[in-house]
């Protein structure tokens, strides 16, 4: 039988024998253990661990031995094949930098991800998506309409279904998702911030942050949920800006730390490097 990378994620109430398990399990299937990572949170009590691997052994049976383990030490814990890419849907609006340079390295093939569609609320950014090949949606949302809204996420939640999207990208997607659409994408909707929070939350950060005359810009990547602008940080970056910048100049000198940013976030995340602690995240670079 071939050899398969997998990558196992887990975490449980912290206590002792926890790596021993888990890595008695898979010995015990002749996996071959290539990187292992763990967390003890001493605040929280929170263990987390990440163990990529490659092994022969069926997902049945690799299953079948740590589920036992699981059961023993309560693990919430997943199994993944670390070579397929995670299937994807980007959401923009107008602003096309995030989205170009997800594209480009997802063309490049230095994303693990398999962006299935663009979908926006606008048609500005079309033609970017079909110089990539990839499919493009226009959902029209009217901000301030919540039947416009409520049909544009009942559509998002079609093209999920449809594509089998495991994660959502919102690359400057310029729409506040409802609570019941946060949920169901919960854990698995990325947004990139531009700025670096939790200073200037909402609408126009770079404004704000010229008003307040700032002398470091940057950027946010976090899970979405239902509080704007508060969930999970996966992935910050900062610029240094003085005096002479204008708000316009702070907007084009964020450009590439949000991408950059994001892209880290969004790598990361396919890769299972990304465990949730409460509202913190645990990133096993
Ligand atoms: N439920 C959540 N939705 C969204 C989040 C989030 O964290 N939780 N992040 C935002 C992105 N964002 C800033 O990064 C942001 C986007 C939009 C707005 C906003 O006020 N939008 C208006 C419409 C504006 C327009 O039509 O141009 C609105 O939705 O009424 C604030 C912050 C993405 N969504």
């Amino acid at each position: 039988m071939s050899t398969r990378p997998r990558v196992l994620t887990l975490s449980c109430p912290d206590r002792p024998g926890i790596v021993h398990a888990v890595t008695g399990a898979l010995v015990a299937l002749d996996a071959n253990i290539t990187e292992s990572q763990q967390y003890g949170d001493p605040d929280t009590g929170l263990f987390c661990m990440r163990v990529a691997f490659d092994a022969t052994a069926s997902e049945e049976a690799l299953r079948a031995n740590l589920e036992v383990v699981a059961h023993r030490f309560d693990l919430d814990w997943k199994l993944s094949a670390a070579d397929e890419p995670v299937p994807t849907l980007v959401m923009c609006s107008k602003q096309g930098h995030c989205l170009n340079d997800l594209l480009f390295r997802h063309r490049s093939g230095h994303l693990p991800v398999d962006i299935r569609a663009v979908v926006s609320n606008h048609t500005d950014l079309q033609p970017l998506a079909q110089f990539y090949g990839i499919p493009f949606v226009h959902v029209p949302v009217v901000t301030g309409d919540a039947a416009s809204k409520a049909a544009g996420e009942a559509r998002l939640l079609e093209l999920v279904a449809e594509h089998g999207a495991e994660l959502v990208v919102l690359a400057r997607y310029m729409q506040v998702l409802s609570d019941d659409l946060c949920r169901s994408l919960s854990g698995r909707a990325i947004n990139i911030h531009h700025s670096f929070l939790p200073s200037f939350k909402g609408a126009r950060p770079y404004h704000q942050a010229h008003a307040r005359g700032v002398k470091i810009i940057g950027a946010t990547a976090h899970y979405v949920t239902a509080d704007l602008d508060e969930g999970p940080i996966i992935e910050q970056e900062i610029e240094r800006v003085d005096h002479r910048a204008t708000a316009s100049e702070l907007v084009r000198l964020g450009q590439d730390v949000e991408a950059r940013t994001l892209a880290r976030a969004v790598r990361w995340h396919a890769e299972q490097r990304v465990l949730l602690d409460g509202n913190r995240t645990v990133v096993f670079r």
